[in-house]
C-alpha cells in the first residue's frame, strides 16, 4: 500500500482550510460543468440527430441518469476495497473523458454522411458509438461522485469539523455553479451551425466542449496530487461485509429455537466468527441505510424538474419583457437559486434557528426538505389549473373536431350534417372548432348549383375542411392536436394565389394547396413570398405555443403582402413561465435541506474504511427516485396531469412521516469514537488493531474454519 495514512501527514492549510481542499472543488466545477452540460443537450441529440420518438429518447435518457447514479457503488467498492480513493478518481476520470470523447465523436455526422445530404447514412454506427461514450461516462462520472466528495471530508483534520461542514456546502456551491454555467452554454454552442461537407446544428462543439471540461477536471486533480491526505484501502472490506453479515443470518437461523438467548443486535450472531470492531462498523452502516430506504421518493419528485416541469414551462409563456426564457432554460433557475440559497442558510437561516434554542438536527432538516418538495408539487398543481383553463378543448379519443376555412370569392353557408350550420366569409373561418362524435360527414355548400361532399373525419384528431377558389375540390387538412413542442409556434398558409408560390424556408406551394406545419420560434419573424419576378414580404410577431392557418388571396402582391389573413388554430399561452418560480424556489430550498445534509450525514456517519460506500448508498437513493420516475412514465398519467403532482406531493408527505418516525428512533455517533471503545474493549492500541483488521482481511477465512466458529480475541 503506497498510499499516505491520514493521521501521518499533516496538510498545509488557509484560512484554517487544508489547500488541497481548492484542486477538489475547481475539479468537481469542471466534472459537473461537463456532465450537466452533456445532459442539456442529449434528449435533442436522440431526437433530432438518431431521429428517435419523444418516448425512446426520453427513456433513455432517464435510464442513463439512473445508471449515473447506480455506478457509484461500484466506485464505492474499488476506492474502499482496492485502488484508494485517490487512484479511483484518477483511472475512473481518464475513462470519463474517454466516454465524453467517444460521445462528441458520434455526433460528427459528416463521419457517415457519403451522400452529404445533412443526415447521416450509418445510424448503427453513431448509435452504437454513443451509447459506448454514455456507458463510459456513467461509469466515470457515477465512479467518481461517492470517492470525491469523501475524498474531500478526508482532508480535513479532526480539529477542522467546522470547516469541514463548509467545505460540504462549497463542494454543493460548485456542482451548481458548472450545471448553470454549462445549461446556459452548451444548448448556444449546439444552435450553431457547423459541418465539413454540409452546415447542421453543432453537436460535436456542444458536446465536445464537456470533454475537454472533463479533460481539465483531470489535470486539476492531479496537479494536486502532492497535497492530498490518501487514505489506505482497507482490503476487501465490501466482500468482508457481506461474508459478515451472511454468517450472521445463517448463524442466527442455526440458533433460532428459544432455548438460545437472545443477543442485542442479530448482528452480533457473527461474533463467533468476525471482529468486533468490523461487526460494529457494519451495525453503524446497517443503521444509516436503513433510514435511506424512503429517500428515493424525494428525488422522484425532485428530478422531475427535467420532465414535467420543462413540459409545464412549454404551456406557458417567457416573454420577461427585458428577455425570453426558453421552456428548457426556466431549469436553470434551480442553479442559480442554488447559489443564492446555500449561503443564506448556512448563514443566516441555520444560526439563527440555532439561537433559538431549536435542536434543528441533520435529520430534521432533512424531513423538512421533504416537506418543501411536496408543497413544490402543489404549487406546480396550482399552475397547472391554471394553465388548463387556458388550453384548448381537444378531442377526447372518440371524438373529431372540424373547422372551416373558406378562400372562396364569397361568404358561404356550410352546412354539415345533420344539423350543423356555419356562415363564412371569404377568406375567413369557423368561430372554432366543431366537435363530432361520428367520423363520417357530408359537407354542402350554398353555392350555384349546391355542391355536396362525403368526408370521413380521423378519430381523436383535428382537422380543418379547407375550401379553395374552386369548392369542388374542397379537402381536409389535418391539425396539430397539442402544444407545439419546446412552447414553438406551428404555422401553415393556404395558397389563395392563382400559381405557385415560393415562401422563404418552405417548399413551393401550388395554387389552393396548404403547406405542412412549420415551427417557429417566439418573436418577429419575416416570410417572403414568391412568384417569378414578383415578391412581398409578411411579418408576423409571434408569442409561445400558438398555431396559425395564413390565407393568401390573390392580391397578395399588388398589396405588399397587406392581405394575407390570419386564422388562429391554438391560442399563444397566456400563462405566465414567472408563475414556476414558486415551485423551483420551494423545491430548491428542499433541496438545500435534504441534499447538502444528506451529503454532510453521510459521511459524518459512516466508519472511515466504508465513507465512499455510504457516499454510494446516498447517491443510490437518487437512482431508484429515476427509476420510479421511469416507472411512473411507463404505467401512464392520471388524465389530469395536476392531479398527478397532487398525488406526488401526498406521497412524499407520507414518506416524510415514516421518515421522520424513523428519524426519531435515530442516534447520531461518532463513527471514531465507536470504533475506539471497540478497539479499547478488545484491549488492542489502534495502531496494532488496524494492522491486525488488515491481516483479518487478508486470510481467506472459508478455507479456514469449515465448522463456522472461530475464537476472536475478546
Ligand atoms: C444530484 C445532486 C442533487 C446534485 N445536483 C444538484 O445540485 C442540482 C444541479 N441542483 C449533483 O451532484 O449533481
Amino acid at each position: 500500500m503506497d498510499e499516505t495514512t491520514k493521521k501521518k501527514k499533516k496538510t498545509a492549510e488557509c484560512c484554517g482550510y487544508p489547500i488541497s481542499i481548492f484542486f477538489i472543488v475547481v475539479n468537481e466545477f469542471c466534472e459537473r460543468f461537463s456532465y450537466y452540460g452533456m445532459r442539456a443537450v442529449l434528449v435533442l441529440y436522440f431526437r433530432y440527430f438518431l431521429l428517435w420518438d419523444d418516448d425512446l429518447a426520453t427513456s433513455i435518457y432517464h435510464a442513463f441518469v439512473a445508471l449515473c447514479y447506480l455506478t457509484p457503488i461500484l466506485g464505492a467498492i474499488i476506492a474502499d476495497s482496492w485502488l484508494g480513493k485517490f487512484k479511483t478518481i484518477i483511472y475512473l476520470s481518464i475513462v470519463y473523458a474517454i466516454g465524453q470523447v467517444t460521445m462528441a465523436i458520434s455526433t460528427i455526422h459528416d463521419i457517415t454522411d457519403a451522400n452529404r445530404d445533412g443526415t447521416p447514412d450509418n445510424f448503427t454506427f453513431h448509435i452504437a458509438l454513443s451509447m459506448l461514450g454514455l456507458i463510459l461516462i456513467a461509469l466515470g462520472t457515477g465512479g467518481i461522485k461517492p470517492c470525491v466528495a469523501a475524498f474531500g471530508g478526508d482532508q480535513f483534520q479532526e480539529h477542522q469539523s467546522r470547516q469541514l461542514n463548509t467545505f460540504f456546502s462549497v463542494f454543493y456551491l460548485c456542482i451548481n455553479a458548472g450545471s448553470l454555467l454549462s445549461t446556459l452554454i452548451t444548448p448556444v454552442l449546439r444552435a450553431q451551425e457547423c459541418g465539413i461537407h454540409t452546415q447542421q446544428q453543432c453537436y460535436p462543439l456542444a458536446f465536445g466542449v464537456p470533454a475537454v471540461l472533463m479533460v481539465i477536471s483531470l489535470v486539476v486533480f492531479i496537479a494536486g496530487s502532492g497535497m492530498y491526505v490518501k487514505t489506505d484501502p482497507e482490503g476487501n472490506i465490501m466482500w468482508s461485509v457481506c461474508k459478515c453479515i451472511g454468517f450472521a443470518i445463517k448463524n442466527r437461523f442455526r440458533h433460532r429455537s428459544s432455548s438460545y438467548p437472545k443477543r442485542e443486535h442479530w448482528m452480533d450472531w457473527a461474533n463467533e466468527k468476525y471482529d468486533k470492531l468490523l461487526i460494529a462498523q457494519i451495525k453503524m452502516v446497517l443503521k444509516v441505510l436503513f433510514l435511506y430506504i424512503p429517500l428515493p421518493m424525494f428525488w422522484t419528485l425532485f428530478d422531475q424538474k427535467g420532465s414535467r416541469w420543462t413540459l409545464q414551462a412549454t404551456t406557458m409563456s417567457g416573454d420577461f419583457g427585458a428577455f425570453i426564457l426558453q421552456p428548457d432554460q426556466m431549469q436553470t433557475v434551480n442553479p442559480i437559486l442554488i447559489l443564492t440559497l446555500v449561503p443564506i442558510m448556512d448563514r443566516l437561516i441555520f444560526p439563527l434557528i440555532q439561537k433559538c434554542g431549536l435542536n434543528f438536527s441533520p435529520l430534521k432538516r432533512m424531513t423538512v426538505g421533504m416537506l418543501f418538495a411536496a408543497m413544490a408539487f402543489v404549487s406546480a398543481a396550482l399552475v397547472q389549473i391554471e394553465i388548463d383553463k387556458t388550453l384548448p378543448n381537444f378531442p377526447s379519443s372518440s371524438e373529431s373536431q372540424l373547422k372551416v376555412v373558406n378562400t372562396y370569392s364569397t361568404t358561404l353557408n356550410v352546412t354539415i350534417s345533420p344539423n350543423e350550420h356555419l356562415l363564412i366569409e371569404s377568406f375567413g373561418s369557423s368561430a372554432d372548432y366543431v366537435t363530432f362524435d361520428h367520423q363520417d360527414i357530408t359537407v354542402s355548400l350554398n353555392t350555384n348549383p349546391v355542391i355536396t361532399k362525403a368526408f370521413s373525419l380521423i378519430k381523436g384528431g383535428r382537422q380543418t375542411l379547407i375550401i379553395p377558389s374552386d369548392p369542388t375540390v374542397m379537402y381536409l387538412k389535418e391539425d396539430v392536436k397539442s402544444k407545439p413542442r419546446e412552447g414553438k409556434n406551428a404555422i401553415r398558409f393556404v395558397n389563395g394565389y392563382t400559381a405557385d408560390l415560393n415562401i422563404t424556408n418552405l417548399d413551393s406551394i401550388e395554387p389552393s394547396a396548404t403547406t405542412n406545419y412549420t415551427l417557429v420560434n417566439q418573436g418577429k419573424r419575416d416570410f417572403v413570398l414568391r412568384h417569378g419576378e414578383q415578391w412581398c414580404e409578411f411579418s408576423r410577431k409571434f408569442g409561445f405555443g400558438a398555431s396559425y392557418t395564413f390565407l393568401i388571396p390573390s392580391t397578395v402582391f399588388s398589396d405588399d403582402c397587406e392581405s394575407i389573413t390570419e386564422v388562429e388554430d391554438m391560442k399563444p399561452n397566456s400563462v405566465h413561465m414567472a408563475l414556476q418560480i414558486p415551485q423551483y424556489f420551494l423545491i430548491t430550498t428542499g433541496e438545500v435541506m435534504f441534499s447538502v445534509t444528506g451529503l454532510q450525514f453521510s459521511y459524518s456517519q459512516a466508519p472511515k474504511n466504508m465513507k465512499s460506500v455510504l457516499q454510494a448508498g446516498w447517491l443510490c437513493t437518487n437512482a431508484v427516485g429515476n427509476i420510479i420516475v421511469l416507472i411512473v412514465a411507463e404505467l401512464g398519467k392520471l388524465p389530469k396531469q395536476w392531479a398527478e403532482y397532487l398525488l406526488f406531493a401526498s406521497l412524499l408527505v407520507a414518506v416524510s412521516i415514516i421518515f421522520s418516525i424513523m428519524a426519531y428512533f435515530y442516534t447520531y455517533i461518532d463513527p471514531a469514537e465507536i470504533e475506539a471503545q471497540v478497539r479499547k474493549e478488545q484491549g488492542l492500541e489502534p495502531e496494532e488493531m488496524e494492522k491486525e483488521t488488515i491481516e483479518m482481511e487478508e486470510k481467506d477465512e472459508d478455507q479456514k474454519n469449515e465448522q463456522g466458529v472461530k475464537q476472536t480475541k475478546i
